[in-house]
């Protein structure tokens, strides 16, 4: 009770916010609205005094009456008038890095949710924390409310990680789930997706694959003790999953997700982002709609899967106040898990062939011959296949071609290496068999 009273006596955390859209408003209206109750769990008044944001007429829901207004977020982030800033501008450079920097170099406290800013400058921004002594908070930059950050620098600080991987962009595992559960186009789920605030400002980042490559790429730093290398993944986005592949890969038994996998190996770290056709049975694929989830391999606990909201206001807001609530407490952890100067180089793996099983779809031609060359391509590749399915049923339109002229046609291979089947699509293309290029998506037998 003591510590509590004492505690209460201490000066209020005055924090600044640059950025009121989707996240910063959230943030803003969640601690006005509870910060009688936080105050009495921290035994500290938390109040958000200053602000930064392009226009000051919107209505944002927030009691903006109080609050000091800045056009520049570098003048926020080194105004006296605040004890920590938080940046949700976005973006990986322009004001946001500025600011963050600015934040930093003063030894200011820093809490951002900004994931394709750490991918970039991560390791810099550490070392600017690190020589300052501020504290560098970004639980919300990866898998929007699920405490993966935490769990990683402090639950897991002694654990050996062998593999992470999960679903980290809850854009595309919202799209790909309404498209399957649905039938709903895929513009017509992003533009959703978009309505709902879980998109980027630019949704190409989500439905490309690069804004899980960025959050890949930090959990990789903190599972392996590595700098932060979002250039060395392998990338793969969403944009080629058609409803026929969706259903396909549910009447075989699997859904597909937009996977974020690294992998440790004796020669360095593998790291990939790609559509993956996982088991129905898995837990990654009982994981829908805007709800992520992050899987580590570890020595002694084996596999932890951490799932939950990915995206969107409200858990995306509650994971940057939970590390403003961690820097109130004084709680001190270094950004990257260990000190910037332990971090190893990023070494990648050498291209070792993926090895894996491939679900591959094509538009055959209605013509004789068509399935027998096909299935010789593979045969002198050495490609063993699980299964052929016919399925006239589902036709995938390509330019310039009816309905009646093609049929898809799916293959799913046993276990192959990816050059292998990559050469043997492009003899089958070569043959003058198919229409349109072939669908090719991985297995992960998880
Ligand atoms: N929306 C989500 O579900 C999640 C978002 N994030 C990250 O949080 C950050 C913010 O995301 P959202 O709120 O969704 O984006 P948003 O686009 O809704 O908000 C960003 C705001 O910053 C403002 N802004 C741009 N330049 C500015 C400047 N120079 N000064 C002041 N304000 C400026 C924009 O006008 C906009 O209102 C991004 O880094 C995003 O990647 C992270 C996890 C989840
Ligand atoms: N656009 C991102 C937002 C959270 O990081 C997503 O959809 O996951
Ligand atoms: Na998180």
């Amino acid at each position: 009770m003591q510590d509590h009273a004492d505690a209460a006596l201490e000066a209020p955390l005055r924090i600044g916010v640059a950025g009121l859209g989707n996240v910063g408003a959230t943030l803003v209206r969640i601690i006005q609205k509870d910060g009688e109750e936080l105050t009495r769990k921290l035994g500290r008044k938390i109040t958000v005094t200053a602000v930064c944001a392009r226009s000051r007429s919107r209505d944002r829901g927030i009691d903006a009456s109080n609050l000091e207004w800045f056009d520049d977020p570098v003048a926020l982030a080194k105004s006296d008038s605040i004890d920590l800033f938080v940046e949700l501008i976005g973006g990986e450079d322009g004001p946001a890095l500025a600011a963050v920097k600015a934040a930093l170099e003063i030894g200011r406290p820093v809490v951002t949710a900004n994931k394709a800013l750490l991918a970039r400058h991560g390791v810099n921004l550490a070392r600017a924390a690190e020589e300052s002594g501020a504290q560098l908070g970004f639980e919300a930059a990866v898998a929007g409310g699920i405490p993966v950050i935490k769990t990683l620098r402090e639950g897991l600080g002694s654990a050996r990680i062998a593999r992470v991987y999960g679903i980290m962009n809850g854009t595309c595992n919202y799209i790909l789930t309404r498209m399957g559960n649905e039938g709903i186009s895929f513009a017509e789920c992003l533009a959703d997706a978009q309505k709902l605030g879980y998109a980027e400002a630019d949704p190409s980042f989500d439905v490309d694959g690069f804004d899980t490559a960025h959050k890949l790429a930090i959990l990789a730093s903190l599972c392996f003790g590595c700098e932060i290398a979002p250039d060395e993944i392998f990338v793969e986005g969403i944009t080629s999953i058609s409803q026929a592949d969706i259903k396909v890969a549910g009447d075989l038994g699997y859904k597909i997700k937009l996977l974020g996998i690294a992998q440790r190996s004796a020669d360095g770290i593998d790291q990939r982002v790609h559509p993956t056709l996982v088991p129905k049975t898995s837990a990654v694929a009982g994981v829908d709609g805007v709800l992520n989830a992050v899987a580590l391999e570890t020595d002694h606990v084996h596999e932890l899967l951490l799932a939950g909201p990915g995206a969107g206001g409200p858990p995306t807001a509650s994971s940057v106040l939970s590390d403003i609530l961690d820097i109130a407490r004084g709680t001190k952890v270094p950004p990257l898990g260990v000190p910037v100067a332990e971090l190893t180089p990023y070494r990648r793996a050498p291209i070792r062939e993926h090895e894996g099983g491939y679900y591959i779809r094509l538009n055959v031609r209605d013509v004789p011959g068509a399935f027998a060359a096909i299935a010789t391509r593979m045969g002198a590749a050495g490609i063993s296949l699980e299964s052929v399915i016919q399925r006239p049923d589902l036709r995938v339109s390509e330019p310039g071609v009816t309905g009646t002229e093609s049929r898809t046609v799916v293959l799913l291979t046993h276990s192959t290496m990816e050059q292998t089947v990559r050469d043997a699509l492009q003899a089958i293309k070569g043959d003058g068999f198919i229409v349109g290029d072939p669908q090719m998506i991985r297995i992960e037998q998880l």
